[in-house]
């Protein structure tokens, strides 16, 4: 007769109940979990815990007797204690840790500290620390902070979708890690970008963590150095293409709908641009979809050009505009300019596209490639002759902007920038590519080069700097800026697709939070420390446009939109526990 599992092993824990302890590795136990959070399990809650910050009624009420030490902290102890200590790390990859085992163990707590100290941690949750991240993710993975969705899941995404714990999920986050930052297929490891993301969905935008779910689809990679390492995470292939991969993300897209209805939020990012246009193509008339790296990162440099004509001058349709680089930021933002333009002056895109000029890596984009171009190219193959450098380039087009979107860092040569500021009295001159490394140029670079003269933003920051005796603010141009607000606005409008005008709503929107103080230290965006008041002007003027648009469906529209923004933030203070 068989015995059962006590019987044969005498030495299990105390109340070893279900077996657990005394089972061996290859004997099946059941995972038991219980639905109310008390005691030991309250402090194992990363959403309730609060460590220290129980009070002695709670501790009465939640078992919680004993578990801790007889000290109740506050809320406000507990920061000032947590940055002490993560400002003792000399590594940001160590504070990055440290965050992500804070959010782990005290959701409240970590998004606390990220709120009252956004400037401080967001190079540490968000570029550039988290392109560390990602490249080390196989060996920083302790717990999951998203769902894995791989091809071995074909077939059955609803199922793997209803494995998450949270249902009324709002927004998702989607990577398929091909282009992670400017530091490349990252597989499956790609995983910190939309975590990170979301983080700031939160902290930045007010949306709730519960309703946040970050997602990464697994088809492979092709890094080679992540197929050999034997801590990588992912599928251990080369990536599926074609159909295969087609079908697989219209699996994923019907099932994300059929879970989570009309109003669920998916954001597109670090996809690869040979397959982000086509997504974002085919699932805009369908979905509420949107790309960050196409439209968010338009939106956002959109914000900065119109804010920047204070110092530069002029009108947008004034201006001269080259790009470094023609992918995804730099032909969404290529084309966004000349869609505010071309609504500004009442001339048709087609026209204003023309003061528009694109390099990618075989040159300037001419008429005469026109026919070994991507789709997202051809709008903007202008005639004339070929042009194989950037400095050539800025030689012939003469821009007033000089935009970076190459993902290559360093490209913005000394002497692409003394051309631009022999050219122009301030030349303005953006290095979106991310993290820092891959920056076109630095912010000492361009203020130096240009002999102060040049108003310069970055995607990934860049700490002020002193030249000739002045103080210079270099701006972040990092979609964060829109993002959360925008999500956040589409939310709470309960609007159900995305639409371009939203896009220049929200751009117009953060350049209105430029003031002349502002101004006068040369900044053409606002501090990230007032995110959470900026976030509610974007979101309010996102959700206007929604409803103008006939496409928000929570109803009646809330007079004032701003107040109605604020009113539904989330906000990372304790509650009380009954
Ligand atoms: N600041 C921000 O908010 C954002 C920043 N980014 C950053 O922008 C960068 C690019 O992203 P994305 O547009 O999505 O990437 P893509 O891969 O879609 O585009 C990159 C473009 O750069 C071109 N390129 C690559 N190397 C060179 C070179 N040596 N000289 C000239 N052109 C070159 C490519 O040319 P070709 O087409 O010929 O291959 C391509 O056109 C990344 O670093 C990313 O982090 C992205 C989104 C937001
Ligand atoms: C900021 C961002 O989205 C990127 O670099 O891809
Ligand atoms: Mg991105």
């Amino acid at each position: 007769m068989e015995s059962t599992l006590k019987e044969q092993i005498p030495a299990g824990g105390v109340e070893d109940v279900y077996g657990e302890d005394c089972a061996t590795e290859d004997q099946c136990i059941t995972p038991w979990t219980i639905a109310v959070s008390s005691g030991y399990n309250l402090l194992r809650d990363p959403r309730y815990n609060k460590g220290l910050a129980f009070t002695e009624r709670e501790r009465d009420a939640h078992y919680l007797r004993g578990l801790l030490p007889p000290v109740v902290s506050t809320q406000e102890l507990q920061e000032k204690k947590l940055m002490q200590s993560i400002r003792q790390y000399d590594l940001p990859l160590h504070k990055y840790v440290a965050m992500m085992e804070l959010e782990e163990r005290n959701e409240r707590l970590f998004y606390k500290l990220l709120i009252d100290n956004v400037e401080e941690l967001l190079p540490i949750v968000y570029t550039p620390t988290v392109g560390e991240a990602c490249q080390k993710y196989g060996s920083l993975f302790k717990r999951p902070q998203g769902l894995y969705i791989s091809l071995k899941e074909k077939g059955r995404i609803l199922e793997v979708l209803k494995n998450w714990p949270e249902r009324s999920i709002q927004v998702i986050v989607v990577t398929d890690g091909e282009r992670i930052l400017g530091l490349g297929d990252l597989g499956c490891q790609g995983m910190g970008i939309p975590v990170g993301k979301l983080a700031l969905y939160t902290a930045l935008g007010g949306v709730r963590p519960s309703a946040c779910l970050p997602i990464t689809i697994d088809v492979g990679t092709n890094n080679e150095k992540l197929l050999n390492d034997e801590f990588y995470i992912g599928l251990r292939q080369n990536r599926a293409t074609g159909q295969e991969y087609y079908d697989f993300l219209h699996e994923f897209m019907s099932a994300v709908k059929q879970n989570y209805g009309e109003k669920i939020l998916i954001q597109f990012e670090d996809f690869a641009n040979h397959n982000a246009f086509e997504l974002l193509a085919k699932y805009r008339t369908t979905h509420l979809v949107f790309n960050d790296d196409i439209q968010g990162t338009a939106s956002v440099v959109l914000a900065g050009l119109i804010a920047s004509l204070k110092l530069l001058g002029g009108a947008l349709c004034d201006h001269t505009f080259l790009f470094l680089g023609a992918g995804e930021a730099g032909t969404g933002i290529a084309e966004l300019i000349a869609l505010e333009i071309s609504k500004k002056t009442n001339t048709p895109v087609e026209e204003t596209r023309r003061k528009i000029w694109l390099v990618d890596s075989k040159g300037l984009i001419v008429s005469g490639r026109k026919g070994t171009l991507q789709a997202f190219k051809k709008p903007w193959a202008h005639e004339h002759e070929p042009v194989n450098n950037l400095l050539d380039a800025v030689k012939a087009v003469k821009p007033s902007v000089l935009i970076g979107t190459s993902g290559v860092g360093r490209t913005f040569t000394k002497e692409v920038v003394e051309a631009m500021a022999s050219m122009n009295e301030r030349p303005l001159i953006m290095a979106l590519s991310n993290p820092t490394s891959q920056a076109e140029c630095t912010a000492e670079e361009a203020y130096t080069w240009s002999e102060g003269r040049a108003v310069f933003a970055s995607g990934s920051p860049f700490p002020s700097f002193e030249y000739n005796e002045k103080l210079y603010f270099p701006g972040q141009a990092n979609n964060c800026y829109i993002f959360p607000g925008f999500g956040f606005g589409l939310v709470m409008s309960g609007t159900i697709r995305v639409h371009d005008d939203m896009l220049l709503a929200a751009s117009e929107a953060l350049a209105a939070q430029v003031t002349d103080e502002h101004y006068a230290k040369g900044m053409i965006y606002p501090p990230f420390a007032d995110i959470r008041k900026i976030s509610a002007h974007i979101a309010a003027r996102v959700a206007a446009k929604a409803y103008e648009l006939g496409v928000a469906t929570r109803l009646p529209r809330p007079a004032d939109l701003v107040k109605y923004a604020e009113s539904c933030m989330y906000t990372p203070n304790y509650r009380s526990y009954r």
